[in-house]
């Protein structure tokens, strides 16, 4: 699934598209294809599943890996990447501390959250903030510049989602009304 979600960061107004991965049941093309289509990612690990955790640095060094042309010569020139030690409310599950998420964050230099989605909104929404102004510093794009790159067959076919509706299927119901809540009047 893709979220397309509208905000506004510092008076620009963004349109994000959100691409939620199936993780660990995805074959090796399905990620490299859309790993190729992002331009930022959230590597997000639950903080009460230890092997969760043990799969960020293989997913950063495939974002890295994947990402890599003569152009990006330098480390800082790489996609943003923001690594995400979520479930941080369930303390009694906990497999992964606070501190083996910022020292793996520091080994690979890049921003750590922990959060809770559950709990907070706000911190979600840090996580695609902090995103969003690392590719506007790298400069690659200002804002309402950007225009997404031609796209591949397994992208088009992957369904889009207004962040503002209503999906109910399986017993599960996501509603993302909430993020109206952060586009100020
Ligand atoms: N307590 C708590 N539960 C959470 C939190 N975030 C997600 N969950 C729950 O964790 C379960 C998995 O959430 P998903 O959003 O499906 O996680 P996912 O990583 O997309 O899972 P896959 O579908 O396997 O890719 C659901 O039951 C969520 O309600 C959180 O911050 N706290």
């Amino acid at each position: 699934m893709i979220y397309r979600h509208t905000a506004v960061i510092d008076g620009d107004v963004v349109h994000f598209e959100i691409l939620d991965t199936a993780g660990q049941e995805e074959d090796s093309l399905q990620i490299e294809e859309k790993i190729k289509w992002g331009d930022g990612f959230a590597v997000v690990y639950s903080v009460t599943d230890r092997c969760s955790f043990d799969e960020v640095m293989r997913l950063c060094f495939l974002i890295n890996h994947i990402h890599a042309s003569p152009k990006r010569s330098s480390g800082s020139d790489q996609p943003p990447v923001v690594i995400v030690g979520n479930k941080k409310d369930l303390q009694f599950d906990r497999m992964v501390s606070s501190e083996d998420g910022e020292n793996l964050s520091k080994a690979l230099k890049y921003p750590f959250y922990e959060i809770s989605t559950r709990d907070s909104y706000e911190e979600t929404v840090m996580v695609f903030n902090t995103l969003y102004h690392e590719l506007m510093r790298q400069g690659h794009f200002s804002p309402g510049s950007f225009k997404r790159k031609t796209v591949s067959k397994l992208m088009e076919k992957i369904p889009r989602m207004h962040a503002n509706s209503t999906l109910n299927s399986g017993g599960r119901s996501l509603s993302f009304n909430s993020f109206r809540d952060y586009i100020p009047e």
